[in-house]
């Protein structure tokens, strides 16, 4: 059987210039490395720049182009000048909206400015830096913002970030509607539990095994297999497919919602 790597062509995204947010740290980077060596030139933001010079470095060592741009997506300014400086010198063709996260509480325990914090994060900042690249966009684009399954759905523990994944999934079907006539296609798309540094850091092994169990598909998801689709969706052969919500979780969407509150971390979903 092929090797999901090899399903691409070598060079299957010369000439696309993409910009990933996040692209430092777990799936981000696993994007930013796939489509540099599919040949595309791919920047990347977040807010420590670390990260991503060693990001530039991986990719360099494969051959390819990551240019790192530090900022904070929340500063819609910010972020406007890094996605604008990099379409400058290299043109636009992809945006991956990618950076977000939230924590675990009950929604009776999120206090106002928690609450602001993971809407700023997972949902205004999303729309600044749409708003952003369509102008950026000559010839049609490809935007893609990384949610999380059952988002429409919902799960507990999560209100904040299920409300503002929400808001995403709405943002995708209304920008795609706006912007189809000039070929920009825009998605959605929905992992379910990838095992990352960041989720393995904000979780325990009971809640990872209980995780498993309950995808139906019995493993958790691997960042390369995102990074995959991402490809796919930014590539020509995706060149119809826009305003979706398309989950890579294993099948679990269709089983119960997870319960990430603290107090119910580790139990059996009800
Ligand atoms: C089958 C599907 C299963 C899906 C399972 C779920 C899978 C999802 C996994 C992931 O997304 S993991 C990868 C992403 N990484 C993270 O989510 C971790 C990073 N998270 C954060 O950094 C924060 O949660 C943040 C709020 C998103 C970051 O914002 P900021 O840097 O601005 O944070 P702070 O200044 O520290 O806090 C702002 C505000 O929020 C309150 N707060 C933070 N943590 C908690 C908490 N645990 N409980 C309650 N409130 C919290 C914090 O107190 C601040 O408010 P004030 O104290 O000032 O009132
Ligand atoms: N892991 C999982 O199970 C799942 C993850 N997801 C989603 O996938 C995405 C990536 O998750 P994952 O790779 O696991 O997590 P990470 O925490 O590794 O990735 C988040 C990235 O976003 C960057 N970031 C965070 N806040 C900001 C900000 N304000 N401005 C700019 N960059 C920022 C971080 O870098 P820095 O700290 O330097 O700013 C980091 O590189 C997130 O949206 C997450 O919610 C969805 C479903 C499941």
């Amino acid at each position: 059987m092929t090797r999901a790597a090899d399903i691409f062509r070598e060079g299957a995204l010369d000439g696309a210039a993409v910009f990933v947010t996040g692209a430092g740290t777990g799936i981000g980077r696993a994007i930013a490395e796939r489509l540099a060596r599919l040949g595309a030139v791919v920047g990347g933001c977040g807010r420590r720049a670390e990260p991503l010079d060693q990001t530039a470095s991986a990719v360099a060592a494969a051959g390819g182009r990551f240019v790192p741009i530090p900022c904070d997506v929340r500063d819609a300014d910010a972020a406007r000048t890094a996605l604008a400086e990099f379409a400058s010198r290299h043109g636009l063709t992809g945006l991956v909206n990618n950076a977000g996260g939230q924590f675990y509480a009950a929604a009776e325990d999120i206090r106002p400015r928690g609450w602001q914090a993971v809407i700023d994060l997972n949902l205004t900042a999303v729309f600044h830096l749409c708003q952003a690249a369509r102008p950026l966009f000559r010839g049609g684009g490809s935007i893609l913002s990384i949610s999380l399954t059952g988002a429409e759905r919902g799960a507990l523990g999560m209100a904040h970030s299920v409300a503002a994944r929400s808001g995403v999934a709405g943002l995708t079907k209304a920008l795609a509607l706006e912007w189809a006539a000039d070929d920009i296609r825009v998605n959605c798309i929905a992992p379910g539990t990838v095992a990352t540094p960041a989720f393995q850091a904000n979780s325990t092994p009971e809640l990872r095994d209980r995780l498993r169990r309950e995808t139906p598909i019995r493993r958790l998801v691997e960042p390369a297999e995102v990074a995959e689709f991402v490809a796919f969706l930014l590539s020509p052969a995706a060149g119809m497919i826009t305003g979706q919500i398309l989950r890579v979780d294993g099948g679990s969407f269709l089983a119960a919602p997870v319960d990430m509150r603290p107090a119910g971390l580790g139990k059996e979903a009800a």
